[in-house]
């Protein structure tokens, strides 16, 4: 049958990226969706950013939502300290598969746990199978529609403690505005929109960093 997009962009990177380069495998994809067919990436400019809070952060345990080929998660991956630990949550096996092979291809596999499954499954697991007490980093970009309910589940679930960082994709293309409303009116978040461009388009999209200040602020009468 014939391949899809993710097996054609991993054999892209195959054929022209240098193993254990992350960079090498990051602007391969970048180029196999600028010049070739586009897919649904963070993207370079919208990466820059990324990169910029992953620093600023400088997490311990990162949980990205959404893995599809592992782009954003080497791109978060090939900056964290040694010893930060970055969990990446997939619910498409097909996506997982070919992102194992792109994250191997970089030489992050150390730093990253892909699990299979979705994160309304496997955030309420996260303390108990994978030993974490909370996330100083959350990068949003799966189903959009699933941001907001995630997010509520890691509150409740006390998985986000003061100053832990939220940054959700797509708040303006696609779009994500029941969550793009709750963090920008709940007292519980400082919220900032970084604008920028729909990944390898012209189109408006942007980032969204919401720090969660911590449990108690906005339950304060
Ligand atoms: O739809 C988008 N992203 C949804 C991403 C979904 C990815 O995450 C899981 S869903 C899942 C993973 C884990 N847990 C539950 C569900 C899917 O298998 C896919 O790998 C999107 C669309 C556009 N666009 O322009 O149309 C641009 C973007 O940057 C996007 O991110
Ligand atoms: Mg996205």
């Amino acid at each position: 049958t014939r391949s899809s997009r993710p097996q054609r962009m991993l054999a892209h990177v195959k054929r022209h990226a240098a193993r254990g380069d992350p960079q090498s495998v990051i602007d391969a994809i970048d180029y196999f969706c600028r010049h070739k067919e586009w897919a649904m990436n963070v993207g370079d400019e919208k990466g820059t950013i990324l990169d910029s809070v992953v620093c600023e952060v400088s997490p311990g345990a990162v949980l990205e939502l959404g893995t599809y080929c592992g782009y954003s998660t080497m791109r978060i991956a090939r900056l964290l300290a040694p010893g930060a630990r970055l969990i990446t949550l997939e619910f498409n096996p097909a996506n997982a598969a070919v992102a194992r092979q792109v994250i191997a291809w970089a030489g992050l596999e150390h730093k990253v746990q892909l699990v299979e499954g979705s994160s309304g499954d496997l955030i309420p697991q996260m303390r108990e199978k994978f030993g974490i007490d909370s996330f100083d980093l959350v990068f949003l970009d799966h189903w959009k529609d699933w941001y907001l309910p995630d997010t509520r589940l890691m509150e409740e679930l006390g998985l986000l403690h003061k100053g832990s960082v939220l940054l959700a994709d797509n708040v303006i293309c696609p779009g994500a505005p029941e969550y793009l409303a709750y963090v920008r009116s709940s007292p519980r978040y400082d919220s900032r929109y970084f604008k920028s461009h729909l990944e390898y388009t012209y189109v408006e999209d942007g980032l969204e960093k919401s720090v969660f200040p911590g449990a108690s602020a906005g339950s304060r009468p």
